[in-house]
């Protein structure tokens, strides 16, 4: 076990409303009990359906019906339901360097997937309309792994680009959307869309927990259609227990609860570690892509290389990782500085100065 993580990819269990949770399972069980005996819709239940589409159009201003919504077990299964339902010849553009595991499965699924460059706004256009791809996936809200909120004029760029021809769509996996901490609200890419080209994915996991397995996507209608023809067939992945429980904790109010009292959490925890980064490592040290999410890069100015800082980490058991799990091409990246990915989610603030004394050591010490 870890003495200390820095890792992006967890949530701290300790702050989840088990006892509010555990209550509208039961609500969930008492009243809707029936609809667990049998396979359910395969888009998943319709009264979560609803809650969802209900809350996507308060918070990012996307506007869907529940019928477009497909429920899934995990992003990754959603991005698998995709590459099934897309035309066999077309191609998908993913962000480089980006999120592997959604890489892997759009490879896995048989097509070559395009790695494209971001650059301080996202997704490069020109290398997006060069590369031939037809379907381009961006995290708009906070670019995994840089952080990068991409802007409107940004957002309006690769809506062009789809408008400029059939069959183009744009994946907006809105992952790290509920946590935002600097600069005005931006609306989800899904909001500025006039002519149905964007495929809004949303999860659960970082808002509520990564254990739940409930992801959702709203696929606009030309590619619903599609999807009924095709993939009807495949049943619901994910449990009509959690969806139940989770329809109940939305519906109650529950969720919305839970997302301003982690805001609030994160918001200071993230103050505090910035705080404790900079007394300890002072101008070695240059943070990027920290104004939303539940992670941020960090580059240190070290003669050690990113290798050994993580060799280092282990040794000590601090939970620390690396730009190379998101880096898809087979070209190794520039030798630069090292650059560390931060997360906080799993921090509580009595432990951020020995952890950040910690990552001092191993970027620093014998
Ligand atoms: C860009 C992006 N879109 C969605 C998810 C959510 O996927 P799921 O839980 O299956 O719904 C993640 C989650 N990624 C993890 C970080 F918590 C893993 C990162 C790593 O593998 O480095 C993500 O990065």
């Amino acid at each position: 076990a870890y003495l200390f993580s820095f890792s992006h990819m967890n949530a701290d269990a300790s702050l989840f409303p088990f006892r509010a949770w555990q209550h509208c399972e039961q609500q969930a069980l008492r009243h809707y009990a029936a609809s667990l005996d049998n396979l359910e819709h395969p888009q998943g239940q319709w009264l979560l359906r609803e809650e969802i589409a209900r809350t996507i159009g308060r918070t990012r201003g996307v506007r869907c019906r529940p019928e477009q919504i497909v429920l899934g077990a995990s992003t990754q299964w959603l991005f698998d339901l995709l590459a099934m339902i897309c035309d066999k010849h077309a191609l998908f553009a993913v962000e480089h360097p980006g999120y592997q595991r959604i890489y892997q499965q759009l490879h896995a699924s048989g097509r070559p997937v395009l790695p494209i460059t971001v650059d301080y706004k996202g997704m490069s256009p020109q290398e997006l309309e060069e590369s031939g791809a037809s379907i381009a996936v961006v995290t708009p809200s906070h670019q995994m792994p840089t952080g990068l909120i991409m802007p409107v004029s940004r957002r309006i760029q690769l809506l062009n680009w789809s408008y400029k021809e059939e069959g183009r769509y744009i994946v907006e996996d809105d992952y790290d959307a509920e946590f935002k901490y600097e600069g005005d609200p931006i609306p989800a890419l899904h909001s500025l869309d006039d002519l149905k080209r964007v495929i809004y994915v949303g999860t659960f996991s970082k808002s509520l927990l990564p254990g739940l397995r409930l992801s959702y996507m709203v696929l606009p209608p030309a590619l619903l259609a599609v999807y009924k023809h095709h993939a009807s067939h495949l049943m619901q992945t994910s449990s009509s227990l959690i969806q139940l429980a989770l329809y109940v904790f939305i519906k109650s109010g529950e969720y919305q609860k839970h997302i301003k009292r982690m805001s609030k959490h994160y918001k200071t925890i993230r103050a505090e570690l910035i705080e404790a980064l900079h007394d300890k490592f002072g101008s070695s040290i240059s943070i990027t892509g920290e104004k939303a999410g539940l992670h941020f890069l960090m580059e240190i100015n070290t003669p050690r290389p990113t290798g050994a800082i993580l060799e280092k980490a282990k040794e000590h058991r601090l939970e620390l990782y690396g730009m190379d799990r998101f880096w898809l091409k087979e070209t190794t990246p520039a030798e630069g500085r090292p650059v560390i990915i931060i997360g906080f989610a799993r921090l509580r603030s009595q432990d951020i100065a020995s952890a950040v004394s910690l990552l001092h050591h191993c970027c620093f010490d014998k």
